[in-house]
């Protein structure tokens, strides 16, 4: 289980410090929100943050573009620092393209489906993906509410993975904290992307924390409940 805390509610004024307060708490992942103002109404950060924060961490930067024409920018994120790239299948023409760019360019790669957007638009290259990230909001902004319905959709991604890949990941990003962890765990979500939760905590380290245990104390109940032969 993975806590990825976003920077997307941290304080950009002090963005350093923000970052190894995070790094801090034992976390192994950051993940970082790009926006380009046309595939979500709002606009982020670009790839020279991105090679700032490198300079200051050692986290896995997790890369996830919200950006139309993803195949121009990903050379210039992976080459900042980007340890992984998550692209948007309803941002580009050319799913299996970039998807071959981003592995030629030595960057893990996923690819994030919206709430509205079925499993289906990824049948034919899953088997190319470490990571299919889940969004339970829609995306463009922090601090939203999770959105309950995705969660039929993690269960049943699970299971498809299980049969063709089954060390892809799947990562959910959205309104995730100490409650709705539980749920996305129990689904079958294994990295959980959390920014508001994290940052407007008074207390971030303890935030992350609390949510961890949260998600592994679903995930132990599970095992538990399959040893026992409890039907879920
Ligand atoms: O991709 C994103 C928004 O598009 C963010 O990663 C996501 O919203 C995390 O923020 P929060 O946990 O506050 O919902
Ligand atoms: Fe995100």
């Amino acid at each position: 289980m993975t806590i990825a805390p976003s920077i997307l509610s941290a304080n950009f004024a002090r963005l350093g410090e923000d970052v190894s307060l995070v790094e801090n708490a034992g976390i192994d992942m950051l993940h970082i929100d790009i926006m380009d103002g046309h595939f979500v109404p709002n606009i982020s950060i670009g790839p020279a943050v991105v090679g700032s924060l490198r300079k200051v961490s050692a986290l896995e930067f997790d890369v996830h573009l919200m950006i139309e024409h993803p195949e121009k920018y990903v050379e210039d994120f992976v080459k900042a620092g980007a340890d992984s790239i998550t692209i948007h299948a309803e941002a580009t023409r050319h799913l299996h393209r970039v998807i071959q760019l981003i592995k030629s360019l030595g960057a893990n790669v996923g690819v994030a489906l919206n709430p509205a957007t079925p499993l289906e638009m990824l049948t034919y290259v899953l088997q190319e993906l470490d990571v299919v990230l889940l969004m339970t909001v829609n995306p463009g902004f922090g601090g939203q509410k999770f959105i309950q319905e995705v969660l039929p959709k993690i269960v049943a991604l699970s299971g498809i993975l299980k049969e063709v890949n089954p060390l892809c990941r799947i990562e959910v990003d959205g309104g995730i904290n100490v409650e709705t962890a539980r749920l996305v765990s129990k689904a079958g979500a294994e990295i959980l992307v959390a920014g508001a939760a994290v940052f407007s905590s008074p207390d971030p380290q303890q935030a992350i924390y609390d949510i961890l245990e949260a998600a592994k104390e679903e995930q132990r109940d599970n095992k538990n409940k399959r040893f026992r032969g409890i039907k879920q």
